[in-house]
C-alpha cells in the first residue's frame, strides 16, 4: 500500500509503518511518502492508496479525480478542507480526528487570558460553537467559577440549557470563537462575525478566534480597531492563511500562526486516531503502541500576591503564548515580503509543547488562605498534575 502523508505529522512513521510492513521476501510491501501539505497535488496521488493530510491540503475532485485513493484521513478536528460530498460520491472513505487537540485549544485560551492580565474570576465568557472545543472550554471555565454561555444554532437548547443567542454571547466580557467553517447548510459560519457583530462587542472585552479565520471578517475587525482600539484581540486563525493581513497584525494583542491546537499531545493523538481509522478501514487492528512518554515536570519559584498572579507566573512555564506571538511578529518584520512562507515555517518548526497535565506546581505560594484555596482549585480545574 502506498500512503502519502503531510510532512507535518508527528510520529507518522511510528503509527503508519505497519501498513507498509516487509513482505516474506523482506521487501516493503508499499511505501510511506511525505510532502508539504500545501504542495500536495494531483500528480502526487496517481498511484496512492491512502492520503493522510492536515488542514492545509484541499482534498477535492481536482486532487483526486485521477487517483486510486480509497482512504483520506485528516489528523485534525476541522474538516472544511475536505470535500466530503465528492468523497461520498466516489465511495472514498474518510476520517478526521474529533477532539484530538481540543484540550490544547482550551489551554491556549487560558494562556492568552492570563497573558493579557484578564483575571477570569467574575467575568462572563461567551462561547461561539459548543462542540468538543467549546464545551470543553465551557466545562473548564465553569469549574473556575466563570459565568459562561454559548451560542450554537445546531444544538437543541433542551439538550444544553446554557445555550443562548449570539447577541448574548457578544455582550460578554470574553468572547471565544470555536465554530467550524461552513459556507452553506442551516448555519453557515463564513464571516458570521462581521461588522454588525463586531460593533456589538463591549468596550474592554476580549475577542478570541481559535476556530477558522474565515468565520471572522478581518477587514471589519481592523476597521473597528483602527477607529477605536478598545478591544483586546487574540487571533490564532486568520483570513487567507498563510497570507495573513499584514495591516491587522499590529492591532492584534496576541497573534499566533494557527497553533492553538498544536500541543504535542494533541497532534500525536490526531496521528494515532487516523492510523486507527485507516486500520479499521482495512479491517485490521492497529498494533503501534503509545508513543508519548508521560512525565510530570515540577515547576517551582512561583510567586504572586494572588492566585491569579501565581497562575500568570506558572502558565508560561508550561505554555508561553507570548513567545509564539513574538516569533510571528519577528518573522513578519524580518521578511515583510514573505509572510506566507514565514507563517508556514513557524508552524512546521513549532516547539514541542506539552499540555498542563505534564506539569505540577512544586512550591508553596505564600498567599492568604482564601487565595491559596483558589489557587489549588484553579490548578485542578486547569488540569495541572497534583
Ligand atoms: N486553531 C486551532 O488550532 C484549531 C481550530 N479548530 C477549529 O475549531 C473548530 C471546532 O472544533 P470542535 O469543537 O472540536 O468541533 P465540533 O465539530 O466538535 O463542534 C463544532 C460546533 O460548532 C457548532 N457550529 C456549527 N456552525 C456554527 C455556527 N454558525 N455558529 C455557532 N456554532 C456553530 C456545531 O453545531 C458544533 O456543535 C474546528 O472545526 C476547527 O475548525 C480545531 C482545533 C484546533
Ligand atoms: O485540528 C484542527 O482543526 C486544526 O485547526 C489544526 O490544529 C491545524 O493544524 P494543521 O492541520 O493546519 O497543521
Amino acid at each position: 500500500m502506498i500512503i502519502l502523508l503531510d510532512e507535518n505529522i508527528p510520529m507518522a512513521e511510528h503509527y503508519f509503518s505497519e501498513f507498509v510492513q516487509s513482505g516474506v521476501d523482506g521487501k516493503a510491501q508499499g511505501e510511506l511518502r511525505f510532502k508539504a501539505g500545501r504542495e500536495i497535488c494531483a500528480e502526487d496521488v496517481t498511484d496512492v492508496d491512502a492520503l493522510i493530510v492536515r488542514s492545509v491540503s484541499q482534498v477535492n475532485e481536482a486532487l483526486l479525480a485521477n487517483s486510486p485513493v480509497r482512504f483520506v484521513g485528516s489528523c485534525t478536528i476541522g474538516m472544511d478542507h475536505i470535500d466530503t460530498e465528492y468523497l461520498d460520491k466516489r465511495g472514498i472513505a474518510y476520517a478526521n480526528a474529533p477532539a484530538c487537540n481540543a484540550n490544547s485549544v482550551v489551554e491556549y485560551v487560558f494562556a492568552a487570558l492570563s497573558h493579557l492580565g484578564c483575571d477570569w474570576q467574575g467575568k462572563r465568557l461567551g462561547i461561539i460553537g459548543m462542540g468538543n472545543v467549546g464545551s470543553a472550554l465551557y466545562r473548564r471555565a465553569s469549574e473556575l467559577g466563570v459565568e459562561c454561555c454559548g451560542f450554537d444554532p445546531l444544538i437543541e437548547q433542551d439538550r444544553y440549557p446554557v445555550l443562548c443567542s449570539l447577541d448574548e454571547v457578544l455582550s460578554c466580557d470574553i468572547v471565544s470563537m470555536h465554530a467550524p467553517l461552513s459556507h452553506s447548510g442551516p448555519a453557515p459560519s463564513y464571516q458570521m462575525i462581521g461588522e454588525a457583530e463586531i460593533a456589538q462587542l463591549r468596550s474592554g472585552s476580549v475577542l478570541l478566534n481559535c476556530g477558522r479565520g474565515d468565520c471572522l471578517d478581518n477587514r471589519a475587525l481592523l476597521d473597528r480597531l483602527k477607529s477605536k482600539a478598545d478591544l483586546f484581540t487574540v487571533l490564532d486563525v486568520w483570513q487567507d492563511e498563510p497570507n495573513i493581513h499584514a495591516d491587522l497584525l499590529p492591532f492584534v494583542n496576541i497573534a499566533t500562526p494557527h497553533i492553538a491546537g498544536y500541543s504535542y499531545d494533541g497532534k500525536v493523538k490526531g496521528t494515532q486516531m487516523i492510523a486507527g481509522s485507516l486500520a479499521e478501514h482495512l479491517g485490521q487492528t492497529l498494533t503501534a503502541g503509545k508513543s508519548i512518554v508521560e512525565q510530570v515536570q515540577a515547576i517551582s519559584d512561583v510567586k504572586g500576591a494572588t492566585a491569579f498572579e501565581a497562575l500568570q507566573q506558572l502558565i508560561p512555564h508550561c505554555y508561553d503564548i507570548k513567545a509564539d506571538d513574538s516569533r510571528l511578529r519577528a518573522a513578519m518584520k524580518e521578511n515583510p515580503n514573505g509572510f506566507a512562507r514565514e507563517f508556514d515555517r513557524l508552524r512546521k518548526h513549532y516547539p514541542k509543547r506539552r499540555e498542563f497535565f505534564h506539569f505540577r506546581l512544586a512550591n508553596d505560594v505564600l498567599l492568604p488562605e482564601k487565595e491559596k484555596q483558589r489557587l489549588e482549585h484553579s490548578l485542578a480545574a486547569l488540569g495541572f498534575s497534583q
